[in-house]
């Protein structure tokens, strides 16, 4: 698996106060990678060093085999970012923008504007003056315009922040595309924790400026596959507080929930008839992201 990016303990304090403190994590080719953490975590500040619109204070950022510290133009030139707001014209057409963009930056062909526009799906409404454009419309112009020099990595901070749900999904198409069909790095970070369950193939988790974990995504989700269990039994008839102490349960108005991994089900099951529990039915509430994010955090 090759890495495109790689952060080496990377450490950034502002005034004398430790913001970042020794961020370490690879990201690898093709995959979307998410950083979750709750407001004030350090993401914004870490991807404003991995894009280089900060500098870091200690440690060292490789992108795709070049150091930010040695080699700043070498490494920041294989991204690809929304960060902030990108600035369009707004009285010039998405096109417009694009061309004036694909100026700036030297070696960009028409022939590329015409694809990096169709790949977000802006052709329809290219021509149109971006004031008129929904602000799912802005931001796939500006996806358009941080991909017109082919990044290796691709990274966009909360990037479906003010979208709505239709809004959302396409955007996670559209990177979810870039990273399997183009085979491109792609980081968002979020704090919104269902989105990144869809979106991502692993994420790192921070908070107060470190690292709490990063992991696949599905073993976060089903992490020793344990799973809440719901039992719907008849009258307990005062066989509530065996349940807790043997069985941790949570007593629900016709029945209790047990949080168990899958192999314990039919144990727990036997032990309910020679009790003389009366089972009606089972049903099972894996937890949800945020519930796994919340148990890791609060720690
Ligand atoms: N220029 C600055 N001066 C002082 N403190 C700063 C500065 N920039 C960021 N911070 C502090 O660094 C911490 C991390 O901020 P950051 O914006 O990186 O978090 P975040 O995870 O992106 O949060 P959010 O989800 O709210 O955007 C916060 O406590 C913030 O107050």
């Amino acid at each position: 698996m090759k890495t495109v990016l790689s952060l080496k303990n990377v450490k950034k304090s502002i005034k004398g106060k430790p913001i970042i403190k020794g961020l370490s994590f690879d990201v690898h080719e093709g995959e979307v990678f998410g950083f979750l953490g709750p407001n004030g975590a350090g993401k914004t500040t870490t991807i404003r060093m991995i894009v280089g619109l900060m500098k870091i204070s200690e440690g060292d950022i490789v992108i795709c085999g070049k150091s930010i510290a040695k080699d700043f133009a070498g490494a920041v030139g294989k991204i690809g970012a929304i960060v902030e707001n990108p600035e369009m014209y707004k009285f010039l057409t998405g096109y417009q923008n694009l061309l004036q963009y694909a100026r700036m930056h030297k070696g960009i062909q028409k022939e590329k504007i015409i694809e990096v526009v169709e790949l977000v799906g802006l052709s329809d409404k290219i021509h149109d003056k971006v004031h008129t454009y929904s602000l799912g419309m802005r931001q796939r112009l500006g996806l358009a315009q941080s991909l017109l020099h082919d990044p290796k990595l691709l990274i966009l901070d909360e990037p479906t922040n003010g979208l709505d749900p239709a809004g959302i999904r396409e955007i996670r198409g559209h990177l979810r595309k870039l990273a399997r069909e183009q085979g491109m790095s792609v980081i968002v970070s979020s704090h919104l924790l269902s989105e990144m369950e869809l979106m991502c193939d692993r994420i790192a988790i921070i908070q107060n400026g470190e690292l709490i974990d990063v992991q696949n995504i599905n073993d976060f989700v089903h992490q020793d596959k344990v799973s809440s269990y719901v039992f719907e039994t008849g009258n307990l008839g005062g066989k509530e507080q065996w349940l807790r102490d043997k069985w941790d349960a949570k007593i629900l108005d016709d029945g209790f929930s047990v949080d168990i991994a899958r192999e314990q089900v039919p144990v727990i099951l036997r032990s309910l008839i020679e009790y003389d529990i009366e089972i009606f039915g089972i049903g099972t509430a894996n937890k949800t992201l945020e519930e796994r994010f919340l148990e890791v955090t609060a720690n």
